[in-house]
C-alpha cells in the first residue's frame, strides 16, 4: 500500500479513504454496519463485512492488481459478454478497465458509492458506445446496480453477469436449495441437464435457468447468504475444484476450498437499442442459520 490516503469522508464513526495498491486506487470503507473496500480499476467489489459476520466475499491472495488483468475475488463485473469470445479477453473488458468515483455518500444505514465508466469502440469485435454506472450500497445490507446505457448510434448486443465469490467454510458444507432440480447448462460437458444439489464441491460450471431468490447456505460457517437478483435470467455457480484452480497462478494454494461463485446472469444475448438503457441489480443479506 502506497502511503498516501486520501480522505473522502470523514465524520464520526464513518470513514472513507482512497489509497493505492500498485498504483490501483482502493476505497476502504468504515461505518458502523460494516466494513468495506473496492478498487476504481475494474469498479470492482474487494470486500463487505457486516457487523458480526466475516467477510461476505473471497478474495484471493495471490491476485493481481495490474493494468489488464483481472482481479480474483470479490465481484468482478463480466460485461460486455460473459465467458469466452474469439480474439477477446474473457468475460468482458469492464473488469480490466479504470472507473471514474462519482459519489460517496454516506447515512446511518451505510456507504452509497457511485462509479461510472464510459468509453466508445473499446474492442475490436464490440465498437459501441456506452455509459455504465455501477451503484454500491454498503451496510448492514448489500446492493449493486448496474445500470447500461446505450450513448451511441447503433444497437448493440451485450451479455453479462455479477461474478460475485463468496467466502466460505468449504464448498463441501454449502449448498443452494433453491437450484437443486432446476434445469441448467453443464459448461463441463457442454449438456443441458437436471440434478439433485447436494452441495458446491467443484468442479462445477453450471448456468441455472432461473432468477428466482436464491440462498447461499454454509454449515460450517452457520450462514446463510441471501440473494435477489433483478433484470437477471441466470444463476451461475461456479467452483474450478483443485485440478484446474492449480492451474490458475492468480488463486492462492487451497483457494478453491474457500470460496464459491454464485453469480447473477444474463447470458443470452440482449439487444440494447440506441439511446436506451437497461438496469440489473443485486440485492444481498446475512444471517445466522440458527
Ligand atoms: O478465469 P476467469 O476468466 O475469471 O473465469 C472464471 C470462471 O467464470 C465463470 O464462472 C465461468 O462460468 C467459468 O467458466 C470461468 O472459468
Amino acid at each position: 500500500m502506497s502511503q498516501k490516503t486520501l480522505s473522502i469522508v470523514e465524520q464520526r464513526d464513518v470513514n472513507v479513504t482512497q489509497s493505492t495498491n500498485n498504483g490501483i486506487p482502493i476505497l476502504r470503507i468504515e461505518h458502523p454496519q460494516c466494513h468495506a473496500a473496492l478498487s476504481l480499476y475494474a469498479g470492482h467489489v474487494l470486500s463487505w463485512q457486516p457487523k458480526g459476520h466475516s467477510d461476505v466475499f473471497w478474495l484471493s491472495e495471490n491476485t493481481h492488481y495490474q493494468d489488464g488483468k483481472a482481479i480474483r475475488g470479490g465481484i468482478p463485473l463480466c460485461w460486455p459478454w460473459f465467458g469466452a469470445k474469439e480474439g477477446e479477453v474473457n468475460h468482458g473488458f469492464a473488469r480490466t478497465s479504470l472507473w471514474q468515483l462519482t459519489k460517496v455518500t454516506s447515512s446511518d444505514e451505510g456507504v452509497e458509492v457511485v462509479l461510472t465508466f464510459e468509453g466508445d469502440a473499446k474492442a475490436a469485435t464490440w465498437p459501441f458506445a456506452f455509459k455504465v454506472t455501477q451503484t454500491l450500497f454498503f451496510g448492514e445490507e448489500f446492493s449493486q446496480t448496474i445500470d447500461i446505457a446505450n450513448t451511441g448510434e447503433y444497437d448493440f448486443e451485450h451479455d453479462g453477469a455479477l461474478h460475485s465469490y463468496f467466502s466460505v467454510s468449504q464448498p463441501e458444507q454449502t449448498c443452494v436449495p433453491e437450484l437443486s432440480q432446476v434445469r441448467f447448462f453443464d459448461k463441463l460437458d457442454g449438456s443441458e441437464k437436471t440434478k439433485t444439489l447436494n452441495d458446491c464441491r467443484g468442479p462445477k460450471d453450471r448456468i441455472y435457468f432461473t432468477h428466482q431468490d436464491v440462498q447461499l447456505l454454509d454449515y460450517g460457517l452457520n450462514r446463510n447468504i441471501k440473494l435477489s437478483a433483478h433484470g437477471t435470467s441466470t444463476w451461475i455457480l461456479w467452483n474450478p475444484g483443485t485440478e484446474s484452480a492449480d492451474a490458475m497462478a492468480d488463486v492462492h494454494a487451497g483457494g478453491e476450498k474457500e470460496f464459491v461463485c454464485l453469480e447473477a446472469g444474463f447470458t443470452e444475448p440482449l439487444t440494447l437499442s440506441a439511446g436506451d438503457s437497461v438496469s440489473i441489480r443485486q440485492v444481498i443479506k446475512v444471517s445466522h442459520i440458527s
